[in-house]
């Protein structure tokens, strides 16, 4: 369980996030909305304690989650990730990445580090293409190859920023049936993402955020005007596909 209590944050003195209060069961797939700028990832950024959290609490497992993040990791799947093409690592060197914080100082990823990464590319569909360069892979498939590197720790909860923003439509769709399987086997999973459609879809718990929660909590009780209330006016349709 993850629960947050009473979080501020500022940057410069300017207030990103307030009186935050959110407790996200085991099991749940979460989904955060909010417009550009309402402080999505600046709050799962102080989850992963990437920033330092000044005001308020985060707690994981009944952990005070500094505590917590030293014994566990959860899996993460960043906002944009920018490679170089040319960049010569393929798709396992990649996913390898994932364990370089269990790699002991000095030390090399041996056949179990290999056989691990191979796992996660299996379980995200690209197996088959482990041995090829990243700068020959379709935005999908190396969405699928980071989402492997995010679930090669094998860390319980599993965090997303925007994962769809690279993908075409058929691809968001696989990707997120894809999310709801590795959640219906245990991961808790926690999504940032503006494409409502589909998180109706697939989606167990909605989070909507502007710099306050306006609201958390199981998907079909959320009605259309706690959405737009978080959005204000920019938000004109909100499609459901239950
Ligand atoms: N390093 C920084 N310095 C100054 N301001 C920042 C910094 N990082 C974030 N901000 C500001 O904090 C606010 C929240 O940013 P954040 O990236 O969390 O929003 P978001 O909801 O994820 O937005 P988007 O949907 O556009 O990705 C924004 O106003 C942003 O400009």
């Amino acid at each position: 369980m993850i629960q947050i209590k009473d979080l501020q944050y500022k940057i410069n003195g300017k207030i990103i996030l307030e009186d935050i209060f959110l407790e996200l069961a085991e099991g749940e797939f979460a989904a955060i909305i909010g417009p550009n700028g309402a402080g999505k990832s600046t709050l799962v950024k102080l989850i992963l304690g990437l920033l330092e959290l000044k005001e308020g609490s985060i707690f994981i497992d009944g952990v005070e989650h500094y505590n917590w993040l030293k014994n566990n990791t959860i899996g993460y799947l960043p906002q944009y990730e920018e490679f170089d093409n040319a960049f010569p690592a393929t798709a396992l060197d990649i996913v390898l990445m994932g364990l370089a914080g269990q790699l002991p100082l000095g030390t090399h990823f041996n056949k179990n580090h290999k056989q691990k990464a191979m796992e996660a590319l299996e379980q995200t569909g690209v197996a088959h293409l482990a041995k090829e360069l990243i700068g020959k892979l379709s935005g999908g498939e190396f969405q699928r190859v980071l989402l492997a590197r995010a679930l090669v720790s094998e860390s319980k909860y599993l965090i997303l920023d925007e994962p769809e923003a690279s993908l075409d439509r058929p691809s968001v769709e696989s990707f997120f049936a894809l999310l709801k399987e590795l959640n219906s086997k245990g991961k808790t999973i926690i999504t940032i993402s503006h494409d409502l459609t589909t998180l109706s879809k697939y989606c167990s718990f909605l989070v909507c955020l502007n710099r306050r929660l306006h609201c958390h909590n199981q998907m079909e009780l959320i009605d259309a005007d706690v959405i737009h209330k978080t959005f204000g006016d920019s938000l004109r349709i909100i499609e459901k596909d239950y």
